[in-house]
């Protein structure tokens, strides 16, 4: 997907009470994975709630070309005839996964298991994000990868293994797309391929896999970490999958809402997989009224009603075993933190290092040109809140959709008003964004 060349900046101003109902969009994570195993699995899978984001887009792109049939049948209705395991066909032309790490690092790992050779490719930001340790693993696997850029970045080829090895592998980092690159990778493999990770980062493919009909089990491993096991060659069958709302995307309306005085919010349907909702968690210790109702859980993922009303936050330290379970919502924890009164510590960030932006320094920009004493040491952001933010400043996005939106979250309560350079970005994972936040009250023009 390319953007055009002409940037759509938009500014955010303090608006009255934020409040009504609103379903965000699918969760992303799991809509990747939907459209990933339906397309590995023999017969039909139905999704539905997909999110219809460019991210997600690319994925089903990806998957079409790969030999599958993905069809939209009806608003966020989707279908999806699979090839099986390992029965991915040769693409044609390279495979373009726009801004999207995960639709990228997951199909590396299902291509990886395949005798196929496929041309993976980005936008700028994509391109400049680290694939060594997606490839390292699937190497080790049996895959060859052909690289022309530095460090094994994008675009490089992807030859997948004849004959997939299984392997135990030790994730580097606590990242749910290594985990998934490799299990996906091992799907193809005979005997059992196992992940162990140090600290548990989100459980849905494996969650999913089984939903498919795999045999994967996963146990407790140290303190904080999981052994996660997969007996390779399954014949996957297609499922039924109903995606909860994004809790990612729900992060932004929920901050909105507990900043902008008398706001009274409540959002439908949102995950609330443990692994997910490390925000809410936090939220909460800095004094946010975040009640929780209608829990149900459809097709393996917790779900509930959110109500969320405007709160005095006050800061707080979050630890850094926590960061996995929120590591997408730091950038709008920043903009809550700028709003309590005292001072908000986020340690162990290193990972917003290598995001769709260096979301550490672009976090700390976006708070500084704002008027928030914000500072960054070592892998740690420091925030100190004043109980209100001046506002005025114009904040660069960096080909990032969560800068973008944090940014006009922001702006809801900010004393002056606030610009963000371009929101083009906004719709690789949440395309209602805007209109979304206006009918709520926010006062975007
Ligand atoms: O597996 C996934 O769906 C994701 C994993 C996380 O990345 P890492 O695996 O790099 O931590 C997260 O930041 C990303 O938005 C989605
Ligand atoms: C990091 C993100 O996504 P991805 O890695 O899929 O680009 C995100 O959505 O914040």
């Amino acid at each position: 997907m390319t953007h055009s060349d002409k940037p759509t900046p938009l500014k955010s101003r303090a608006s009255g009470p934020l409040t009504g109902k609103v379903r965000v969009p699918g969760d992303k994570s799991i809509s990747h994975r939907a459209l990933i195993l339906g397309a590995l699995a023999v017969g039909e899978t139905r999704i539905s709630g997909l999110l219809e984001g460019e991210d997600v887009l690319n994925t089903a792109k990806s998957m079409q070309a790969l030999g599958a049939k993905v069809e939209r049948t009806g608003d966020f209705a989707w279908k999806v005839q699979g090839v099986g395991v390992g029965g991915f066909a040769q693409p044609k032309a390279a495979l373009d996964f726009g801004n999207s790490g995960t639709g990228c690092r997951l199909v590396m790992g299902a291509v990886a298991g395949c005798p196929i050779s496929a041309v993976f490719d980005g936008d700028a930001s994509l391109r400049s994000r680290p694939m060594r340790r997606i490839l390292d693993p699937l190497e080790k696997m049996g895959a060859r990868v052909a690289s022309t850029a530095e460090g094994g970045r994008l675009p490089l080829t992807v030859q997948g293994a004849r004959d997939p090895l299984p392997i135990t592998y030790k994730t580097p980092v606590a990242s749910a797309q290594i985990k998934s690159a490799v299990l996906l990778a091992g799907l193809s493999a005979p005997g059992t391929t196992t992940v162990i990770e140090s600290e548990a980062s989100r459980d849905h493919t494996e969650l999913m896999l089984k939903h498919f009909g795999a045999d994967i089990t996963s146990v407790f491993e140290g303190a904080h970490g999981r052994r996660i096991t997969l007996v390779g060659q399954p014949e996957l069958h297609g499922a039924t999958v109903i995606v909860p709302a994004d809790p990612s995307s729900a992060a932004f309306p929920v901050v909105a809402a507990l900043i902008v005085e008398g706001s009274d919010v409540v959002l439908s349907d949102v995950m609330t997989n443990p692994l997910r909702t490390g925000l809410f968690t936090t939220l909460r210790e800095m004094g946010a009224s975040i009640e929780e109702s209608k829990a149900r859980g459809d097709a393996g993922e917790p779900m509930a009603q959110l109500r969320v009303r405007a709160s005095k936050l006050r800061g707080v330290e979050v630890p850094p075993e926590r960061a996995p379970s929120m590591i997408d919502e730091y950038l709008v924890l920043a903009v809550a933190a700028s709003f309590a009164e005292g001072t908000t510590i986020m340690r162990g960030l290193q990972e917003l290092r290598v995001k769709e932006s260096d979301r550490l320094e672009a976090t700390a920009d976006m708070l500084r040109v704002n008027g928030v004493k914000v500072t960054v040491s070592g892998d740690d952001l420091i925030v100190e809140g004043r109980g209100h933010v001046p506002g005025g400043g114009t904040v660069a996005t960096h080909m990032d959709h969560r800068i973008a939106m944090s940014a006009l979250v922001m702006g809801c309560a900010s004393d002056q008003p606030v610009t963000v350079d371009d929101t083009a970005f906004i719709a690789t994972s949440f395309p209602d964004f805007i209109p979304m936040m206006r009918s709520l009250g926010a006062e975007f023009s």
